[in-house]
Order: C-alpha cells, then structure tokens, then sequence
C-alpha cells in the first residue's frame, strides 16, 4: 500500500479542514486530487508529508504507520515538486543548473555527503531525459520559470523516491511548456521508479497514464477511484460547484463551463 488514510480529520482552530477522510492508493495507481481552493488539498499533502499531524484517524504512508515511525526517514522516499518552491529557492539561486539537480540526492536528507561520479552520471541522465542538458553551467536563477520547473523535477527524482508529489506544478507555465512539463510525467510514470501523486485546479491535466481521482470539497471526499467513474459532468459539477461538462479527446478530460456564475450568485 502506498498510502492509506482510515476516518482521517484535521481540525485547526475550531475549523474541520479535513472530514473523515478515507483513502487507499495501491501499488500501479497514480492518482490526481483536484478540488476548489480552500478545498484542502494542501492540508491532505501535509499530512502524507508528514508536515501536519491529523486530529484524528490513522495514516500510513509507504508502509510506514504515522505515529510509529520516524517522518524524516519517510521522507528520504518522498520527492515533492510545488509551484511555489520559496522553501527551497534561497539556497538553489546562485547554484548552476547541475549543482541544482544534484544536490537533489541529498535534499530530502538534509546532509551533505561528497557527490559521486555515479551521482553525475544519474543526474546528467534525468537532465538528458529532460531535455535540459543545454542549460548546464547556467546559473538557477537566470533561467525561466519553465525551465526552472524541469530542473525541480529532475532533482526531485535523483533522490529516487518512490512515491513523488507534484504540487501545481504547471502554475505559470504557458500552454506549450505545459504541455512539455505534462510529457515529462508521462515519461517519469513510464520508468515506473515511482508513484505519482498529481495535485491540480486543471482538469484537462490528467493525462492517460493517470488512474485515479480524488475529488474534494470542503475537506470532504465527494469521490474517489477509477478516473473513468469520477470523470464525469455531475462529480465535476459537485466539486467545482458550476455545472460543468466534460468530453474525452487525445485520451484526456476537457471541461466547459455551462452556466457561468455570476458574481452575485458566487457571493461577491
Ligand atoms: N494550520 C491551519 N490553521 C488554520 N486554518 C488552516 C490551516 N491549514 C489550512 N487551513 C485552512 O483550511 C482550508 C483548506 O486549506 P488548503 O490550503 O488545504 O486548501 P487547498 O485546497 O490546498 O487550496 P488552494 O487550492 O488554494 O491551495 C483553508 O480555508 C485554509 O485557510
């Protein structure tokens, strides 16, 4: 099992942010969690990083059983890739785009320990798969934002981690550097070195390797599974709460907006 949360709740200040959550992502699953802002996808991340610790219920992530075991070790096995990556910006600027992506074996650990000629070796292979080998002798932070978002992946993966969660990452990014971004994944999922846990506001993001979906609202489960199932004009709608339709086209889900809200009826 890769992650399983049984009658998870995570209460802040009074607040029920997350609700009785229950989920399990099996090994050959790559899952999707999409939800409004606010809905409580970051708070779910949290918790699978073990950055937050629930109210209540049981987590259990790779094995290891929250409570039981120790969080900096599980996250040795864990890449993290986000739209926002001010955690990490300070220290990666003045580095060159290959000391970026190298020093990705030791980012989780958080030691320093020498770089290995196999290190190099690892690390000008993901550069080459991603097509960024160009930039090496760059420094991180000249690059653009879809470059930059290349280098984070490649340097997530030197860790080799075995569950890998990408946190919006396409925010900022224009159609065809998302889509390049996209056809990275598709590569990194067909390595099968890891499992994908895909954070998105885009449906149409969810591309075939993809399998399954978990839909939040209001830090509710309003469904979880086969993308197939969940894919669908009423969970969508339910969820982004707009009557939404979608049509499949190149093996993806597209959505129109039916009855565009007013501002009036959203409140404002
Ligand atoms: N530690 C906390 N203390 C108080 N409130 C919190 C805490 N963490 C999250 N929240 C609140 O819980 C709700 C869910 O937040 P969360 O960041 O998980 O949503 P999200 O789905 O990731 O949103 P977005 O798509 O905008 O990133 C928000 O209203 C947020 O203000």
């Amino acid at each position: 099992m890769i992650i399983e949360m049984e009658n998870v709740s995570f209460i802040r200040e009074d607040r029920v942010i997350l609700d009785r959550i229950h989920w399990k992502v099996q090994e050959n699953e790559q899952w999707v969690i999409l939800g409004l802002n606010g809905s409580g996808k970051t708070s779910l991340l949290n918790i699978v990083l073990g950055y937050e610790y629930p109210s209540k219920g049981e987590v259990s992530v790779l094995g290891h059983r929250f409570g039981k075991t120790n969080l900096p070790e599980l996250r040795k096995h864990i890449g993290f890739v986000s739209s926002t990556f001010e955690r990490f910006q300070p220290t990666l600027e003045s580095e060159t785009v290959e000391e970026v992506v190298v020093s990705g074996k030791f980012a989780s650990i958080g030691l320093y320990e020498p770089v290995t000629d196999e290190d190099q070796e690892q690390a000008e292979q993901w550069m080459d798969l991603f097509r960024i080998g160009h930039l090496k002798g760059k420094a991180y932070r000249t690059l653009s934002q879809g470059e930059k978002r290349k280098v984070l992946l490649a340097r997530a993966l030197m860790a080799k981690p075995k569950l890998l969660i990408l946190d919006e990452p396409t925010v900022g990014l224009d159609m065809l550097t998302r889509e390049e971004l996209l056809a990275l994944i598709k590569d990194v999922i067909a390595t099968k070195i890891c499992h994908v846990l895909y954070v998105t506001h885009y449906v149409e993001e969810i591309i075939e390797e993809m399998t399954h979906v978990l839909l939040l609202k209001d830090g509710k489960i309003v469904a979880a599974g086969p993308k197939e199932k969940l894919l669908t004009d009423d969970y969508l709608s339910e969820t982004f709460q707009m009557v939404l339709h979608v049509r499949w086209e190149h093996n993806r889900p597209w959505i129109s907006i039916k009855n565009i809200p007013t501002l009036q009826r959203l409140g404002k």
